[in-house]
Parts: structure tokens; sequence; C-alpha cells
């Protein structure tokens, strides 16, 4: 079994081909929108989800079979076709990062099951094992870190900028850092929500700049 190497990659503007348009294309397509990509498609159809993705103008299509040097400026690449000896040429022509929906073996990367939280992304790989227990543990995933936590987390950004800025004492403000990630706050975060999370951290950080605690 391949031991992967776990990464989040930066695609904003980055020029991703997908070969394909089908209901599996349509999965990677959105995410590849989601990270900001330049998306092309390269496949004779469209499902009717990549169509409308087309007319809004967010991505490009080829709409032919793919041939030899379609993917030669691409920094990424998703051979997405139902043809296996079509996902096995685009493999072999990728330059660089390539993912193969139905032979993982030619595939450089593989695409996991994701949690998105606001800036926290949890990414569920069961290298390649079984993708339906990847998907299964991501909907409990979805649950125990559910929606209030993205907004917790984007609520901590701003709040660690300003503890990095007002908390001078190295110590203290790490304590602080912790605190705001205990298992205190996970609970009151869990069962009385956003509102009472942000209270009892909001408090710390003021006793704390005060030097009460
Ligand atoms: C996580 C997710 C991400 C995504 O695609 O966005 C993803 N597959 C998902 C779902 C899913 N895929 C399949 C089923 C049916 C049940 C089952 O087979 O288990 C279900 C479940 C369903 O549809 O409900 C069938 C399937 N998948 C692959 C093959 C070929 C093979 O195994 O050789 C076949 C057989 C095709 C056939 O039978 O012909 C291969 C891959 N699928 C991967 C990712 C990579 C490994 C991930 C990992 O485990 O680490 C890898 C290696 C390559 C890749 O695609 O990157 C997404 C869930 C998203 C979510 O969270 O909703
Ligand atoms: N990785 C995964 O998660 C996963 C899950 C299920 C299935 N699969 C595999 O993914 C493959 C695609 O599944 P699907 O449901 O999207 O199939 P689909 O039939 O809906 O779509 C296939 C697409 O490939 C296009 N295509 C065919 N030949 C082409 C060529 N020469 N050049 C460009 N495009 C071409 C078709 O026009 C169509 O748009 C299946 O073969 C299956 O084995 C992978």
């Amino acid at each position: 079994m391949t031991t992967y190497y776990p990464a989040f990659i930066n695609l904003i503007g980055k020029k991703c081909v997908v070969v394909g348009g089908g209901k599996i294309a349509e999965r990677k397509v959105l995410s590849l929108l989601n990270a900001g990509a330049n998306v092309t498609v390269i496949s004779p159809d469209l499902s009717s989800a990549l169509e409308r993705y087309k007319n809004r103008g967010k991505i490009k299509h080829i709409k032919r079979g793919y041939k030899k040097g379609d993917i030669k400026n691409a920094f990424l690449v998703i051979a997405a076709t139902s043809d296996e000896a079509i996902n096995s040429m685009v493999s072999k022509d990728a330059p660089f990062l390539v993912n193969v929906v139905d032979r993982p073996e030619l595939a450089n990367f593989i695409v996991p099951s994701v949690v998105n939280r606001g800036p926290m992304t949890i990414a569920v790989s069961t290298s390649g094992a079984s993708p339906a227990m990847a998907k299964a543990v991501r909907k409990e995933l979805e649950v125990f870190y559910n929606k209030d936590f993205g907004q917790y987390m984007s609520f901590l950004k701003q709040l660690r900028e300003r503890a990095i800025k007002e908390i001078p004492n190295k110590k203290e403000r790490e304590r602080f850092l912790k605190d705001v990630a205990s298992r205190e706050v996970f609970n009151i975060l869990r069962e009385k929500g956003i509102i009472a999370a942000k209270k009892r951290v909001v408090e710390k950080f003021r006793l704390l700049k005060k030097g009460l605690c």
C-alpha cells in the first residue's frame, strides 16, 4: 500500500485541466474551483452542472476528446473519463501533478474527503483502501466539528493576531493561545454555541491583558 504525503496545495490562478465531463469530473471541478484554480475541462460532453459553470464563465471547455499536447502547460491534471485507456494516456502525458479517478497507481496524488470549517480543513484519506469509508468518516467529523467551529476558527484568526500584538509576554500569550483550543472551550462551543464560546475567550483575553489571570 502506498504511503501518501499529505499536503495542502495553493492552486490560486494555477492552470488545472480535468479530462472528462461526467459526474466524477464534476465533483473534482467543484473542489478545484473552491480552491481558486483556473479550470479547463476537455470532454465531448458536459454534465448539467458543468454546463452551468461553463455558461457562468467559471470554467473553460474544450469540446472534444483528449489529444496529446492538451495538458503540456498544466500545473495539475485530473484524468476523469470513463475510458481507462484515455485516463492512462493522460497520466503519462501529465507534466507534473496528476490524479486518475479509476487507476490510483497511475496517479501521483489522490483526492481526500474534506470537511471545510472556515480556515480549518479536515481531509480524510484511506489511501484508496475504501473511498466510501473516507466519505463516512467525513460525515461523522462534520457532525462532531459542527458549523460553529468554522465561525469560531475565523474569529480565532483575528484574536490570535491581536494576542500577538497585545500580549507581549511570550509565556502568557502561549498559555492563552492554547486555552482557546482547550477541551473546556470546545465543550462550550458544542453545548452552548458560538456566542458563549467567543464570550469565554474574550473575557480571558481581557483578564490576561489586565494581568488578572
Ligand atoms: C474521497 C473522494 C474524494 C473525491 O472524489 O472528491 C474519493 N472518492 C469518493 C467517493 C467514492 N468513490 C467511489 C465510491 C463508491 C464506493 C467505493 O468504491 O468505496 C465512492 C463513495 C460514493 O460515491 O458515495 C469509487 C471509486 N473511487 C476510486 C475508485 C477507483 C479505484 O479504487 O481504483 C473507485 C471505484 C470505481 C469503480 O467501481 O469503477 C478511487 C479514488 N477515490 C478517491 C477519492 C481516491 C481515494 C480516496 C481515499 O480513500 O483516500 C481515489 C483513489 C482516486 C481519486 O479519485 O482521487 C470521494 C468522497 C467525497 C465525499 O466526501 O463525498
Ligand atoms: N475516483 C472516484 O471517486 C470514482 C468514483 C466512481 C467512479 N469512478 C470512475 O470514474 C470514471 C468516470 O465516472 P463518471 O461517473 O464521471 O462517468 P461518466 O460516464 O458520467 O463520464 C465520463 C466522461 O468522460 C468523457 N470522455 C469519454 N471519453 C473521453 C475522451 N476521449 N476525452 C475526453 N473525455 C472523454 C465522457 O464524454 C463523459 O463526459 C468511471 O470510469 C469510474 O471507474 C471514480
